[in-house]
C-alpha cells in the first residue's frame, strides 16, 4: 500500500510575520482552459503550484498542447496544434474543474468529447447550464451513460442564454465556446465572481470581444481566431481570506501580501464586525490582520459574488468555534457544504446543523485531534482550527488541501506555526 501523508499540527501561540499570496486556483484553471483557443504562444505567470493544475495542465498535454515551466509559477503553452478534441476520462475522476475545457475545444473544433462530471463531497454539481448554454449556440449534446459528447454540424451562432443560477463555470464554459461563434452571444444572470472578470480579461488580450465581465450580462461578439499573449493571474483570494482567518483566530499580527481587498469585502466586513483590526494598504494590495482580544460572535450567509464565498464558509465556520457568543451560517450555494462540522465538534467544538444552516456556540478552547479533511475548503478550516487547539492534531486526507493551497505547510511556518506533513 502506497504511503499517505499527514499534517501534524501543534496548537501554538498567534500568527506573526507576512504571507504572500499565489495566483488564484479558480482563475488558471479556466485560464488555462482557455489556452486551447489560442493558435500562437502564450506565457502565464502567477499559476500556482497546485495538484488541480497539474491535472489541468496534463489535460492540455494530452490535448496536444505544448506546455512548459519558464521560472517559477510562468508557463508556456502553445496549442497551435492540436491532436484531439476528447479530453481524457481518468483525469475528468480526478477534477471536476477540467469540464470547462468544453467550450474552448467546442467552440475551436465544433466538437468536444468527455467523461460527464460526477457529484463531489460538496454536492450533486450537475452541469445542466454548461449544457443548456452550448445548446443555445446551435450544439447538441449527447449524454450517454456517463460519456458526453457535444458538436455542431455546422457553425456555432451566437444566441441569448439565461442562467437559472449564476454559475460561475457555465458562465466561463458559455463565454469560451461563444468567444469563435457567428455573432453575438449574451449571458444574461451570468456570474460576477473576480475570477470571470480575469478569464474574460485574458480572452480580450487573444483578441476575444468580451463586454460586461463582472456584471450579470456579459456580451461576446464571435471572432475569426484568437492569438497568443502573456497574462498575470489574480492573486487567490479565497487562499488570502483563509490566512486572514488564521490570523484573527490565533489572535495574531499578519500582513497578508498580493490580495485584492475589493475581491473579499465581505471576509473582511465580518472580521471588523467581529471585532478584528483589518487595515488595508490598497496601492500596494497588502492587507494587515490584527486581532489582540476575543472575537465576537457573527452570522453570515454564502452566496454568490459580491455576497460572502461559499469558498471561505468552513474556515470562517472554524473561526466562529471560539468566538464569543453564537454564530449562525447558512449555507445557500452547495447543498451539502458541512462535512467540517463532524470533524471541528471533534476538536471540541459545539456546532449543530439542521439542512443548510449551522449554528455555532462559541467554546473558550478547541483541543486537538485526529480529523480528516473531507474536501479542500474542510481541510483548510481544521488546518486554522488546529493551530489554537491545545495539543497536537492530525489531519488526513490532505490531498484535498494540496488541490488548492500552495506552500501551506512552509507559508504557516513562517508565520510561526508548528505544521508538518508526515508520511504514515
Ligand atoms: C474551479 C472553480 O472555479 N470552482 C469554483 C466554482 O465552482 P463551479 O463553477 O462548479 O460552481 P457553480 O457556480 O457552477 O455552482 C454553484 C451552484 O450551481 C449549481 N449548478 C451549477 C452548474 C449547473 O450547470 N447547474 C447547477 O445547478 C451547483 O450545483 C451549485 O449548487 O464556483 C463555486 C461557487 O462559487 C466555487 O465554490 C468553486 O470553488
Ligand atoms: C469547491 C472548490 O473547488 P472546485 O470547484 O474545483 O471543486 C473550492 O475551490 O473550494
Amino acid at each position: 500500500m502506497s504511503k499517505k501523508e499527514v499534517l501534524v499540527i501543534n496548537g501554538g501561540g498567534p500568527l506573526e510575520g507576512e504571507v504572500t499570496i499565489s495566483g488564484a486556483k479558480n482563475s488558471a484553471l479556466p485560464i488555462l482552459a482557455a489556452c486551447v483557443l489560442g493558435t500562437e504562444e502564450i506565457i502565464l505567470d502567477g499559476v500556482p503550484g497546485l495538484k488541480d493544475v497539474e491535472i489541468m495542465i496534463e489535460v492540455l498535454k494530452h490535448l496536444g498542447s505544448k506546455v512548459e515551466y519558464i521560472g517559477e509559477g510562468t508557463v508556456r503553452i502553445d496549442s497551435s496544434e492540436l491532436n484531439t478534441c476528447e479530453t481524457p476520462f481518468e483525469l475528468m475522476d480526478k477534477m471536476r474543474a477540467s469540464f470547462v475545457v468544453m467550450g474552448p475545444l467546442l467552440s475551436r473544433f465544433k466538437e468536444a468529447h468527455t467523461k460527464a462530471p460526477g457529484g463531489c463531497n460538496i454536492g450533486a454539481r450537475p452541469i445542466d447550464l454548461h449544457l443548456k448554454g452550448f445548446e443555445a449556440l446551435g450544439a447538441e449534446n449527447i449524454v450517454n451513460d456517463d460519456a458526453i459528447s457535444i458538436k455542431t454540424d455546422g457553425k456555432l451562432i451566437g444566441n441569448e442564454v439565461y442562467l437559472d443560477f449564476p454559475s460561475v463555470g457555465a458562465t466561463q464554459n458559455i463565454m469560451m465556446a461563444a468567444t469563435l461563434a457567428e455573432g453575438e452571444t449574451i449571458i444574461e444572470n451570468a456570474a460576477k465572481e473576480p475570477e470571470i472578470v480575469d478569464l474574460a480579461s485574458f480572452l480580450s488580450k487573444m483578441g476575444a470581444k468580451i463586454k460586461g465581465a463582472g456584471t450579470s450580462t456579459i456580451t461576446i461578439e464571435g471572432v475569426e481566431k484568437l492569438t497568443g499573449t502573456c497574462h498575470t493571474i489574480i492573486p487567490d483570494r479565497i487562499e488570502a481570506a483563509s490566512y486572514m482567518i488564521a490570523a484573527a483566530m490565533t489572535k495574531g499580527n499578519v500582513t497578508i501580501n498580493n490580495v485584492i481587498g475589493s475581491h473579499i469585502r465581505p471576509v473582511i466586513a465580518k472580521l471588523i464586525e467581529m471585532g478584528a483590526d483589518v487595515e488595508e494598504i490598497d496601492d500596494e494590495d497588502i492587507i494587515k490582520v490584527k486581532v489582540d482580544k476575543r472575537l465576537k460572535a457573527t452570522n453570515i450567509q454564502t452566496l454568490p459574488y459580491p455576497g460572502f464565498p461559499t469558498d471561505v464558509q468552513a474556515q470562517f465556520m472554524a473561526l466562529m468555534t471560539i468566538c464569543d457568543g453564537e454564530s449562525k451560517i447558512q449555507e445557500t450555494v452547495f447543498e451539502n457544504r458541512f462535512m467540517h462540522v463532524e470533524q471541528l465538534n471533534k476538536m471540541g467544538a459545539a456546532i449543530a446543523t439542521s439542512g443548510n444552516r449551522a449554528t455555532i456556540a462559541g467554546v473558550d478552547k478547541l483541543h486537538g485531534a485526529e480529523v480528516r479533511a473531507t474536501d479542500l475548503r474542510a481541510g483548510a478550516a481544521l488546518v486554522i482550527a488546529a493551530l489554537t487547539a491545545e495539543g497536537e492534531t492530525k489531519v488526513s486526507d490532505i490531498y484535498h488541501i494540496d488541490r488548492g493551497y500552495s506552500d501551506l505547510v512552509e507559508k504557516f511556518t513562517n508565520l510561526g506555526a508548528d505544521i508538518k506533513r508526515v508520511e504514515i
